[in-house]
């Protein structure tokens, strides 16, 4: 058994990990996962019982054991726009400033914009994503050189027109096939039609049965803004909502981001189809949408509600934790209850109910389970006293706090170190200058 610090096979090594000395919520325990990435035992005892077999040993005193958050909408190559265009209205901010220069995007500017993404993620905690963008199989590079777990769709978006429908099936089609093709667990396909208002009902029902018959996730905004429910009942007679249910759109395999504006029926009918829903509350505050999603309603109709960050020209960071403070006091604010969205159901939003609307392994710290687990340092200012592990958590503390995190049982970053992370830095700057230098070139 290696000591950590001076561990050069850390990092690539799949062998066995004994983590020792950390806390789960009040208990103190060890956390032994196998050389195949699961948890085999979890207690106080378990170092005694496993430190000769252990490959690799981390020591973490001091620290909260938490299962790796789960974003569940973001669009990771946005951090090469992150600053770009701030302070404005959605419909405005997209189509004057976000689409133009997304005109301009490579493959080679997308692998490194989710190359920065996926980092810092890690650094703040964060394994898995739901991913909704262009260039997708550059994404799919890179989230498979980063060790945290990706579900991607191409951003399919029409706006009816027969030439652009055909290129958008042939690139979610070679998407599908380019990843199951990679045969990486930690990576699935999904159908992305962009939005209701970007993709006409007959187009809409093409994905809905893609999804069916290739049985994958289908991801979607809905209902973000007042504009779009209004502009969809004027066309179509019917709420966004109840027009994807038209379209075969709705099921179990179906994540709907924002819902800002879903009416009561529609939270009913999101729960009959047993559909997911992204809860993006600083995206929304930001892009100032005007009403919070109705999670009051969604939460008694039983929907399954995950938590994101949506992309970084919206929020503008990655950061889970800043997301999980922000959905449990803006619930509070805008519905103006005090109990609603306790700090306990922001985590879980942000763990469990994620994972479990990606369909992925995670979410909890159980026997069995894939190890995707993040060390939260409490020799930190925001983590003292430690009252309530769980309140620190969501009210107090920031992704910063992130120490070390392991996804699939594979070390991605050890007491804040993340292999490669300058190279990253610097070339997704470079690519955000020359994505500019193009952009400024062409106009
Ligand atoms: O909040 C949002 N609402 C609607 N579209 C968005 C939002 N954030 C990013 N995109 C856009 O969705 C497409 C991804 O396929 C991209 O064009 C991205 O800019
Ligand atoms: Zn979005």
């Amino acid at each position: 058994m290696s000591a950590c610090v001076h561990d050069p096979d850390l990092f690539t090594n799949k062998g066995s990990i004994l983590i020792t000395g950390t806390r789960i919520g009040d208990r103190n325990v060890d956390i032994f996962i196998d050389e195949t990435g699961t948890i085999r035992d979890i207690g106080e005892g378990v170092s005694k019982k496993c430190r000769s077999e252990a490959e690799h040993q981390i020591s973490a005193e001091k620290t909260l054991a938490i299962p790796g958050l789960v974003n569940a909408h973001t669009h990771a190559a946005m951090t090469l726009l992150r600053g770009y265009a701030d302070d404005m209205h959605l419909q405005q901010w997209l189509s004057e400033k976000i689409w133009p220069l997304e005109a301009h995007l490579t493959g080679e500017d997308v692998y490194w914009g989710t190359k920065l993404a996926c980092l810092e993620m890690i650094r703040s905690g964060t394994v898995a994503f739901n991913d909704m963008y262009f260039f997708m199989e550059d994404a799919a590079r890179a989230v498979d050189e980063s060790g945290i777990r990706g579900v991607l769709c191409h951003g399919f978006i029409t706006f009816g027109l027969a030439e652009k429908f055909e290129s958008e099936v042939k690139a979610t089609e070679n998407l599908v096939s380019h990843i199951r093709g990679m045969n990486n667990p930690r990576i699935t396909p999904a159908v992305g039609p962009h939005a209701p208002y970007t993709v006409p009902p007959e187009h809409l029902e093409w994905c809905g049965s893609y999804s069916k018959d290739e049985d994958i996730m289908l991801h979607i905004h809905l209902s973000e803004t007042e504009q779009e429910v209004i502009d969809c009942k004027k066309a179509h007679g019917v709420t966004p909502a109840v027009l994807l249910d038209q379209c075969g759109c709705l099921s179990e395999r179906t994540l709907a981001a924002h819902g800002c504006w879903l009416e009561d029926e529609d939270c009913r009918l999101l729960a009959e189809r047993g559909c997911h829903v992204a809860h993006n509350p600083v995206s929304n505050m930001k892009l100032a949408t005007g009403r919070a999603m109705p999670y009051p309603s969604l939460r008694s109709a039983g929907v399954n509600v995950a938590l994101a960050t949506d992309g970084c020209s919206s929020n503008n960071n990655l950061d889970l934790f800043e997301e999980m403070k922000v959905a449990a006091i803006g619930q509070k604010f805008f519905w103006k209850q005090d109990t609603l969205l306790p700090a306990e159901e922001a985590l879980s939003m942000a763990t469990s109910c994620g994972a479990k609307a990606l369909g992925i392994p995670g979410g909890s710290i159980v026997v069995g389970q894939a190890a995707d687990i993040v060390l939260v340092s409490l020799d930190h200012p925001s983590m003292v006293p430690l009252h309530n592990p769980v309140s620190n958590l969501v009210y107090s503390a920031s992704g910063c706090q992130v120490s070390t995190v392991l996804c699939n049982g594979r070390v991605l970053m050890y007491e804040k170190e993340i292999p490669g992370e300058t190279a990253i830095l610097s070339g997704a700057a470079d690519a955000a200058a020359g994505l500019l230098n193009r952009a400024a070139q062409n106009t």
